[in-house]
């Protein structure tokens, strides 16, 4: 059931005053920024650690389905992760940490029935990488979706399957599982499935082979579309800047090495997404000068190989742990 987010009155919750309210966790329920994700699976731990990176600290009691931030005005709401989409496009909560594919397909679920099915999808986020995909056994011999037709399929994702086999015109009939897809064709339930795929082993273990990759799907961060007050929708873009920092940082790389003057510019050329390192001399070396430089992307050994082989030494990779500006 849909729920209004009561107005909140400004002297307590100014937008302009964060470094006050993340200290004050005295706010009522009502003006407290309730953010959903899953109790436990897949997505469970990374986007506790997501939020812990933020700087939101929280201490998660596992028989509480709740968890109140100590130094923010944060609750977090610890559910299936199937309800989490739902939660967020009827406003029960603001904001929520889902797979791609569950939040598309509740959300092709909710078009069909004419429930509200808008939210804003903020950002994807590093994790929880995995496809949709079809799967046949081993035996079965598959050419094209077209292999398909007229056979029993198995999955928990019906919307995602439906609007693939239509955009194909093949016809099927489904069996709606919630877990254990894979062992439907084996228990003569189907003749194929439409399951979640990441490294393949679980495919492997049960006799089946992938054919066709029909969504691929990352985590993301989504915020319901109920106006906000200004103050929690000023929280909302400070959890959201800092999640962009802590995920540059954690694309990024600090690279320190030396180098001699004369393939400098071939060394700068080489590090991956570095803009504008910094040059600085060496002492008592008119010869080789030394370079820091943020990179965008990880430094590969082979990159490290082709450094060495123009004269960079001294060459170490670092970590960063936060990132703004
Ligand atoms: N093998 C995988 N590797 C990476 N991410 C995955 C993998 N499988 C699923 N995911 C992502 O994590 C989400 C949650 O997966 P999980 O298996 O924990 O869900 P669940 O069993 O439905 O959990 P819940 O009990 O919350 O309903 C998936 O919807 C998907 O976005
Ligand atoms: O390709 P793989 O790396 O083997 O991963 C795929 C499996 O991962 C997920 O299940 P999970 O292990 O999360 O358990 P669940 O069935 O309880 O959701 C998904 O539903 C697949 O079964
Ligand atoms: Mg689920």
């Amino acid at each position: 059931m849909a729920r209004r987010i009561k107005p909140i009155k400004q002297h307590t919750f100014e937008s302009s005053n964060f470094d006050t309210f993340e200290r004050d966790n005295t706010m009522t329920e009502s003006t407290r920024l309730r953010i959903a994700i899953q109790k436990s699976g897949r997505l469970s731990t990374e986007s506790q650690q997501l939020l812990k990176s933020c700087g939101v600290k929280f201490t998660i009691n596992e028989q509480r389905l709740i968890a109140h931030s100590d130094n923010m005005p944060i609750d977090l709401l610890r559910v299936r992760d199937d309800d989490i989409p739902g939660l967020v496009m009827d406003g029960v909560v603001d904001m929520g940490i889902i797979g791609e594919n569950v939040l598309e397909e509740e959300q092709i679920e909710r078009q069909t029935l004419n429930k509200p099915a808008d939210c804003l999808k903020l950002r994807q986020l590093d994790f929880g990488s995995c496809r949709l995909s079809l799967a046949v056994p081993k035996e079965f011999s598959y050419k094209d979706p077209s292999s398909l037709e007229g056979l029993r399929i198995a999955t928990s994702y019906p919307n995602l399957l439906r609007r693939f086999m239509q955009e194909k015109s093949i016809t099927y009939r489904d069996c709606l599982l919630k877990g254990s897809v894979e062992v439907a064709p084996r228990a003569g339930l189907a003749d194929g499935i439409c399951d979640l795929v990441s490294s393949g082993a679980t495919l492997e273990a049960n006799g089946l082979y992938e054919t066709e990759v029909i969504y691929r799907s990352m985590a993301c961060i989504i915020q319901s579309t109920q106006t906000q007050t200004p103050a929690k929708q000023a929280l909302i873009d400070k959890i959201l800047s800092r999640v962009n920092g802590v995920i540059r940082a954690r694309e990024s790389k600090y690279i320190l090495l030396h180098a001699p003057t004369e393939t400098l510019a071939q060394i700068v050329a080489l590090l991956p997404g570095a803009e504008n390192p910094t040059v600085l001399p060496l002492n008592d070396d008119t010869n080789r000068v030394a370079i820091h430089a943020v990179s965008t992307e990880d430094l590969f050994w082979d990159t490290m190989e082709q450094l060495t082989a123009l004269g960079a030494s001294s060459i170490l990779v670092m970590p960063i742990e936060k990132m703004m500006g």
